[in-house]
C-alpha cells in the first residue's frame, strides 16, 4: 500500500520539481495539490510538463486541505510553515522547503529574516555527520537552502578530516529558477541574458549563516564563512567554487584521500576523477552532487567545487530523499541519478 503525499505550492518551482519526481515514486502517491492565488486552477496550464497531472485542480493551502496525508511537502514562500504544520498532527510527516525551520541560532534568523523565529526541525542534508540517525524518526523536516547544500558538500571533507583552516570562501553561481516563479524585475529576460551578476554581498544574503551552521557542525569548531552569490543566465543549476587555508601538513593525497572516505558510500555524490572538474549540465533532473577538490599548493589553498541541480539535489530532490529516510523507505527511492543532457 502505497503513501500519499500532499504538495503545498505545486504552481511553483519547487511545487513542480516535487511533482516530477513523486510522479516517478513507487511509493508514494501524489494527494491534494494547493497554491495561492493560483487556487482554482487546472494543474496544465502552470505545469504543462507534468501531462500525468494535466487535469488536477490545484486547491486552497488549507490545514484541511493538507490534513489525511502521510507526508505533506510544503514549497511556499517562507514564513507560511509554521501556522500550517501546528494544525497537521504530529505523526504526519511535514518537509518544508522554505528556510523557516533551518537555523538553530535564533539571532541568526532575527539577523537575516527580520521576524521573528519560528524554531528549529531535523535539517534534511543527509550526508552531514550524524543526519541519518536524525531524520530516522523525524516527522518534520527543513530542507537546505539550494546553496547551502552545493556549498556544504563542497568544503565538508576537507574540514572534516582537519585539513582546511575554518574560514572558507564560497562564491556561488545559481541559474534563474533559484528565485522562485513570482515574477521580479531584476528576473525579466532582457536582464538577465549575457549577464553575470553577483548580490547579497559581504557577508548580507541569508544563506550566510546556514552555510556556517552546517560547516561548524561538522567541523566541531567555529567556521567563519565568506559568501558571494552570483546570478548566471540558466534555468537551473548551482556552482559553487569554495575555498580555504590549507591547514600545514595537508597534501595533495592527503586531501584527495579525506574526499574518497567521505564520500564512498554516499549515493547521491560522485567524486569526480582527479583533474575533472563540476558542471551543472551534467546534474540536470538529478539529485546528483558532483565534487571535486585540489590543493594550490602556490596559494596554501584548498579549492572544492560543487555542481547540483538547485531544484533537485538544491530543493525537491533533497526534500525527497530526506522524506525517503524518514518513512522508512530506502533514500535513494525515486530518485533519478541519471541527468538530461545536452
Ligand atoms: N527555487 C529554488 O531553487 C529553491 C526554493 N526553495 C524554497 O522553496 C519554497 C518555494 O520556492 P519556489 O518554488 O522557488 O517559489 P515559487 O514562487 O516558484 O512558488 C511559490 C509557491 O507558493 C505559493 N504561494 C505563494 N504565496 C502563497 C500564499 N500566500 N498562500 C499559499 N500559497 C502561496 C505559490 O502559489 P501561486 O502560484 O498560487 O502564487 C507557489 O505555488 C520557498 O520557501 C523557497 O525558499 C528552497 C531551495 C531552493
Ligand atoms: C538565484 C536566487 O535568487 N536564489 C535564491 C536562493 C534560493 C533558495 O535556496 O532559497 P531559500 O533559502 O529561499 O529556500 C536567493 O538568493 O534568494
Amino acid at each position: 500500500m502505497g503513501m500519499r503525499a500532499a504538495v503545498a505550492g505545486a504552481s511553483g518551482y519547487a511545487g513542480g520539481e516535487l511533482l516530477r519526481l513523486l510522479l516517478g515514486h513507487p511509493r508514494i502517491e501524489i494527494g491534494a495539490l494547493t497554491a495561492g492565488g493560483n487556487a482554482g486552477t487546472r494543474l496544465g496550464e502552470l505545469q504543462p510538463h507534468l501531462a500525468p497531472l494535466a487535469d488536477r485542480v490545484l486547491e486552497a493551502t488549507t490545514p484541511d486541505a493538507l490534513a489525511g496525508h502521510d507526508v505533506v511537502f510544503l514549497a511556499l514562500p517562507h514564513g507560511q510553515s509554521a501556522a500550517l504544520a501546528a494544525r497537521l498532527g504530529p505523526d504526519t510527516l511535514v518537509v518544508d522547503c522554505g528556510a523557516d525551520f533551518r537555523l538553530a541560532d535564533a539571532g541568526d534568523w532575527q539577523r537575516f529574516y527580520g521576524t521573528p523565529h519560528a524554531g528549529t526541525w531535523p535539517y534534511g542534508l543527509p550526508e552531514l555527520p550524524g543526519a541519518r540517525e536524525r531524520l530516522r524518526t523525524a516527522r518534520r523536516i527543513a530542507v537546505p537552502g539550494c546553496y547551502p547544500t552545493a556549498a556544504t558538500l563542497a568544503v565538508l571533507p576537507a574540514l572534516t578530516a582537519g585539513l582546511a583552516e575554518a574560514d572558507v570562501v564560497v562564491v556561488a553561481a545559481s541559474g534563474t529558477s533559484g528565485a522562485g516563479r513570482a515574477p521580479k524585475p531584476h528576473l525579466l529576460g532582457s536582464e538577465v541574458m549575457g549577464s553575470a551578476s553577483v548580490y547579497g554581498m559581504a557577508g548580507t544574503h541569508r544563506h550566510t549563516p546556514e552555510i556556517a551552521q552546517n560547516l561548524t557542525a561538522a567541523a566541531g569548531r567555529p567556521v567563519r564563512v565568506s559568501f558571494t552569490p552570483m546570478l548566471v543566465p540558466m534555468p537551473r543549476g548551482i556552482l559553487a567554487t569554495c575555498s580555504a587555508p590549507a591547514r600545514p601538513g595537508t597534501t595533495a593525497a592527503r586531501l584527495r584521500a579525506a574526499y574518497q572516505d567521505a564520500y564512498a558510500g554516499e549515493p547521491f555524490i560522485r567524486l569526480l576523477p582527479e583533474g575533472g572538474w563540476p558542471a551543472t549540465s551534467a546534474t540536470l533532473g538529478a539529485n546528483t552532487v558532483l565534487v571535486q577538490a585540489a590543493l594550490d599548493e602556490a596559494a596554501g589553498r584548498i579549492v572544492a567545487v560543487a555542481a547540483i541541480d538547485n531544484l533537485t539535489k538544491g530543493t525537491a530532490g533533497g526534500a525527497v530523499q530526506s522524506a525517503n529516510i524518514a518513512l522508512g523507505l530506502p533514500e535513494t527511492t525515486g530518485l533519478p541519478t541519471t541527468g538530461l543532457a545536452p
